[in-house]
């Protein structure tokens, strides 16, 4: 409940009528105080604040202030006594501009033409440690594109303008990712994982030159800071299996950030998707961080009213301008003063917001709060709260003996280091789901399955069908297991490619690490699906007996799954939509297979563009191995010898071989070469992907 002083108000103007903002705000009226005293739970919050009477107060109204967090510290000794020297972010008149298309593409008339959009305007604002700042806002206000614009990870399709400086320093380009902790609204964590293990293998990948014992440690002790100690053996969960809460997730994620010992902690809707209870929660638990010398800086939808009690600094976002930045009691009076009293029982977040948002459901109304808007800024730009604000920013800029600029606590492991941290990582998750292995070995055997059940027993008379049954159980063989590899790629790497997004920008690796990772783990399964399918079909079809043969088919078939699934993972590389990475792959495979196999269309008798192609696609020099392998010296019956001679043309394999792959027994060695030549490149051309990757994803 809000103390009824607070609330005990009447809201004048409640939508479209004209405000009459006065031009500054310097009187100082009744307020209230809250003292925080650092206790989590959400229940203990009531106990935790007080008011206190206001000894500068003056006149019969009773007078209250807030004590801020850092006046809580200096007030009680025992938090002095252990606070290290203040750290303080400064923004100065931060501005995003984007230029977009005024049309939808299939209008071109509109989509010719083009409008610059002002995403952030002149947004300023000064926070210390020991503080918490909340920007709140309606939908598309530019919250997050703020925090971005902060933490310096703000895309490249726009301009960017302003400073930010951490401790009095401008912060440059290669300095953001150092210095913030970024956590993002969507936990991506792997399911598998319990959470000592989420954030033991982080510790590795942040930490790697502390000892074990070390990491321990620290993995312990934030996960006491966390309260998260009770569900250390516990595991995240996912969509198809439960796991620890959506709160304990969150409480992970921000605990992976936190690992690094960063001072200034950035985090875009902590508390979107959880109940008010645990949101209630997990923004105390963030007060509670920022009140260990951390500034913590964190957008949010609609905070219950009691944590307006809870935040150092509260900044109201509409339109990309900072509508209003200062303490709570400050909120209160200013709107107050602007003649937008807060009515009593009323959640004062959501009447500033409102009051602060443009309504666009028609023009009349767009340009009425639109004015209101500007009106309130205006009033806020000419307060003694803004020009406080500026003084403090130019303040710390000015200092000649500036302190360091904090950075996290970095002791970047070797690159191989890390690729076996993220190999033992991936491991680790996927030798949890079992779904996930039996899919991987059995894909492979399943198709056979429905091969050998088509085919059934593979005839020597050519008149039944010796020579195009075998070309069927090839081509088929050759043509459906890039499918296989595709399937599983794209099953399996968007979520560890989130990751990756996620885990790089925090400055833990690249993103073509946990690519190569990726490949190493998912080999032994290849091989081993890839041995199964061919054993089976090889086998069951009763395909050419000599088991040297039969271990050629089975080094050949292993190249196209290896490479449906790498190719696939480049191509997830630069595309982001998983559906349509599936299509390109498809089309991809046909055009590879109806150009390289030979099969539908001799190369011989192909153009010459084609035939120059066809020495691009793996399907070739695949198909020309095991066209080998199989038709070599073999000698074929024919049951129409005496009724129809010319049926029986064809005597042996040989035969097959030299009319449509002449010389290729004299190429088997280079055969095998080139297509094995198609691995090391697909994974160069991987690493190529992901490095362009960096430049595409925005966050
Ligand atoms: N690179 C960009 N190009 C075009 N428009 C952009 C770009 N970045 C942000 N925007 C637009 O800027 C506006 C603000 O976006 P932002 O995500 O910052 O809003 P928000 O306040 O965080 O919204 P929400 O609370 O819904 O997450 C949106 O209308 C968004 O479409």
């Amino acid at each position: 409940m809000m103390p009824a002083s607070l609330v005990q108000c009447a809201l004048k103007h409640q939508t479209d009528t004209k405000v009459n903002c006065p031009g500054r705000l310097t009187e100082r009226p009744c307020g209230i105080t809250f003292t925080a005293v650092n206790e989590l739970t959400a229940d203990s919050m009531s106990r935790s604040y007080s008011m206190k009477p206001d000894k500068q107060g003056s006149g019969s109204c009773e007078s209250f202030r807030f004590l801020s967090m850092k006046g809580m510290a200096a007030e009680n000794p025992a938090c002095s006594a252990q606070s290290q020297p203040p750290c303080s972010l400064s923004v100065s008149g931060v501005s995003y501009t984007v230029s977009d298309r005024i049309g939808p593409w299939w209008d071109l008339k509109s989509y010719r033409k083009k409008w610059t959009r002002q995403i952030l305007n002149e947004v300023s604002f000064h926070v210390e440690s020991g503080q918490i700042m909340g920007i709140l806002g309606n939908s598309g206000s530019g919250k997050t594109t703020l925090l971005d614009a902060i933490a310096g990870r703000i895309g490249n399709t726009g301009t960017l303008t302003g400073e930010v400086y951490v401790n009095g320093t401008k912060l440059k380009q290669e300095q953001f990712q150092d210095c913030f902790s970024y956590v993002l609204q969507s936990d991506n964590l792997l399911s598998y994982l319990t959470v000592e293990e989420t954030l033991t293998f982080t510790a590795q990948l942040a930490l790697r030159q502390r000892s074990a014992m070390a990491i321990r440690k620290k993995v312990a002790a934030v996960m006491a800071e966390l309260s998260l100690s009770h569900v250390a053996c516990s595991v995240i969960g996912g969509r198809i299996f439960p796991g620890i809460s959506g709160g304990e997730r969150r409480r992970v994620s921000i605990a992976s950030q936190l690992l690094q010992d960063p001072k200034v902690l950035l985090l875009d809707e902590p508390t979107t998707g959880l109940d008010s209870m645990t949101a209630n929660q997990i923004v105390v638990l963030l007060a509670e961080l920022a009140r260990r010398d951390r500034i913590v800086i964190v957008t949010i939808h609609q905070p219950r009213s009691e944590l307006f009690r809870i935040f150092s600094t509260i900044a109201i976002m509409s339109r990309g301008e900072l509508v209003f930045c200062g303490q709570p009691e400050e909120m209160v009076d200013f709107f107050s003063r602007c003649g937008y009293e807060c009515p009593e029982y009323c959640n004062p977040f959501d009447i500033y917001v409102d009051l602060t948002s443009v309504d666009t459901r028609c023009s009349e109304r767009e340009a009425a709060t639109y004015r209101r808007m500007h009106e309130i800024t205006s009033a806020y730009q000419s307060s003694d709260i803004y020009q406080n604000m500026t003084w403090k920013i130019q303040e710390s800029c000015r200092h000649s003996n500036k302190p360091m600029i904090p950075f996290k606590n970095k002791e970047s492991p070797n690159c191989l280091s890390k690729l076996g941290v993220l190999l033992r990582r991936t491991v680790r998750n996927l030798s949890r789901d079992r779904m996930g292995i039996l899919m991987r070995l059995s894909q492979n055997l399943i198709f056979g399955l429905f091969v050998a059940f088509f085919v059934m027993k593979l005839d020597n008379d050519i008149t039944k069908g010796a020579v195009q049954d075998r070309i069927g159980v090839i081509y088929q063989s050759m043509g459906a297991s890039p499918y296989t590899g595709m399937l599983n790629a794209v099953a399996l790497f968007p979520a560890l490619r989130a990751i990756a997004d996620q885990e790089s920008k925090d400055g833990l690796y690249q993103k073509w690490q946990m690519f190569l990772a990726y490949i190493i783990h998912i080999l032994p399964f290849s091989i081993i699906s890839v041995f199964i399918f061919s054993s089976f079909l090889y086998w069951t079809v009763g395909m050419n007996p000599d088991p040297w043969r039969f271990l050629c088919f089975t080094a050949v078939i292993m190249v196209p799954h290896i490479v449906g699934e790498l190719l696939t993972l480049v191509l997830l590389g630069v595309v982001q939509d998983p559906n349509m990475v599936n299509s390109g792959m498809a089309l991809l495979n046909i055009a590879g297979i109806m150009v390289g196999s030979g099969f539908l269309r001799g190369t011989q008798q192909m153009p010459v563009v084609f035939q120059w192609l066809s020495y691009l696609t793996f399907q070739k020099y695949g198909c020309e191995l095991l066209i080998v392998t199989e038709f070599y010296g073999k000698n074929f019956t024919c049951s129409a010898a005496a009724s129809n001679p010319a049926a029986c043309f064809i005597k042996n394999g040989d035969t097959i071989i030299d009319q449509g792959y002449p010389g290729a027994p004299s190429r088997y060695t280079l055969d095998f070469l080139l297509l094995y030549t198609f691995l090391p490149l697909l994974v160069l051309l991987g690493v190529i992907s992901f490095k362009i990757r960096d430049h595409l994803v925005r966050r």
